[in-house]
């Protein structure tokens, strides 16, 4: 039996793939080394393999020597960070996003900042389009890949549930088998809190806790870190880091980059600093009823910039040959500090400069007094520390808001 590496077969299967599949060609080419390994028993498909033709010019393969990073919903608000970070730490970065809750500004700006001379490659894919994404993957050399894509809006899961299902776990499927293809098996996944099991009084979350969510986009983060785990553990040459964040927020420091909720923010600090710049009259407060500090709930949050910085730090993880007990981690990233949210609101108030109006409303349905996490697994294998503290992020999250009272859409 010969083994077949599939970057270097030179043929495909092109009567299976057109009359057997023609909605997923992806199936077919995937089954190659299969009918390779067994070429006495599938002799008869083997009559039809043809060589593959060029599908590429030589200025399309201009990216194919070099090896980049994909980057999956690069132009939302923590992929655009991280894809900035990349760049200044010397990767090369691809960016596919279906630009449903984005658009490319962040990208003309991550140029700027990085300095570069050049567009960061973008191409508008959803990643339910297997074939649009397998042509990415025909135009690339990449490394690894870095998956933000997903639906993400806690309310609306639990009105379109299937929706949520759909997108967030067939992209993660149809990914994982275009990676497979394309023998591209390295990939850092952006999780959340939310997988956790609440436990009342929220002692910090430690990454071997249990699981269970409590919503259908909470849910797809589950199921989706399940499906990544499960790959990564069929067939050796994987490797998959797992990142539960818990609450991001922040701006860059210039103010050039941070968050543009497409609609009324539904987290706390979207919202906070919208109303400092006078678009939404006040803050509601979701209940001052929990047993906190001062009845408000609290949560852990951190500088999207902190945050961005450690998906460069996980990728080492594919690196180093000496850290290879597993090829397969999970990190929380928080700073493991709470803040309830009125201490937010006056955290932001002090970096605006003037009172912050709020009013005491219900508690929102499924909140929880307190999520915190416990950060030391990844300081200790990741070498994260988080630089940004609370003023730090307040200060830029109004700096950002005060630059850029419409997001990086200014005639909105
Ligand atoms: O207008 C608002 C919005 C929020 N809150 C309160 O502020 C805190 C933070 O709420 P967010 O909506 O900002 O964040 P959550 O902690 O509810 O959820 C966020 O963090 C989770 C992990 O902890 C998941 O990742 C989730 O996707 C993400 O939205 C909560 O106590 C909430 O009740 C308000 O009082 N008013």
């Amino acid at each position: 039996q010969e083994v077949y590496d599939y970057n270097h077969l030179p043929y495909k299967v092109e009567a299976f793939s057109q009359s057997t599949c023609p909605s997923n060609p992806f199936i077919s080419v995937a089954h190659i080394p299969i009918f390779v390994a067994h070429q006495q028993e599938y002799s008869h498909f083997l009559n039809s393999v043809k060589p593959l033709e060029p599908t590429n010019t030589k200025d399309e393969m201009v990216g194919k020597q070099d090896s980049h990073i994909l980057v999956t919903g690069g132009t939302g608000f923590i992929g655009s960070f991280t894809v900035l970070e990349l760049l200044k730490n010397g990767h090369k970065v691809v960016v596919i996003d279906n630009l449903s809750n984005s658009s490319t500004e962040p990208l003309n700006r991550i140029k700027k900042l990085a300095n570069l001379t050049e567009d960061i490659p973008f191409h508008k894919i959803d990643l339910m389009d297997i074939n649009g994404l397998i042509s990415v993957f025909e135009k690339y050399n990449f490394s690894s890949v870095i998956h933000f894509a997903a639906l993400k809006a806690v309310g609306e899961s639990s009105k379109i549930p299937l929706k949520y299902y759909e997108n967030n776990l067939s992209g993660t499927i149809n990914l994982l088998s275009v990676m497979g293809q394309f023998n591209v098996r390295n990939i850092v996944f952006s999780s959340s809190a939310t997988v956790y099991k609440y436990v009342p009084g929220g002692p910090p979350m430690k990454e071997g806790d249990d699981t269970g969510s409590s919503n259908p986009y909470g849910r797809t983060k589950l199921f989706m870190e399940s499906i990544i785990t499960d790959v990564a553990n069929s067939e050796p040459g994987w490797n998959a880091v797992l990142l539960r964040y818990f609450n991001p927020t922040g701006a860059h420091v210039s103010g050039i980059m941070g968050e543009d909720p497409l609609q009324i923010p539904n987290n706390l600090m979207p919202y906070v600093s919208q109303v400092a710049v006078g678009k939404l009259k006040e803050v509601h407060v979701f209940g001052d009823d929990y047993n906190t500090i001062d009845g408000t709930g609290v949560r852990d949050y951190i500088h999207v910039s902190d945050l961005a910085e450690a998906h460069v730090l996980a990728m080492k993880k594919f690196e180093s040959s000496a850290d290879k007990k597993s090829n397969l981690f999970i990190y929380n990233l928080g700073s493991g500090t709470g803040f309830s949210v009125l201490q937010m609101v006056e955290a932001m108030s002090k970096a605006v400069g003037k009172e912050i109006p709020y009013v005491i409303d219900p508690r929102r349905a499924g909140d929880v007094d307190v999520i915190v996490c416990n950060p030391s697994l990844a300081e200790k294998e990741l070498g994260f520390k988080i630089k940004f503290g609370l003023d730090d992020m307040c200060r830029d999250l109004w700096k950002w808001q005060s630059m850029n009272p419409n997001g990086y859409n200014p005639s909105q």
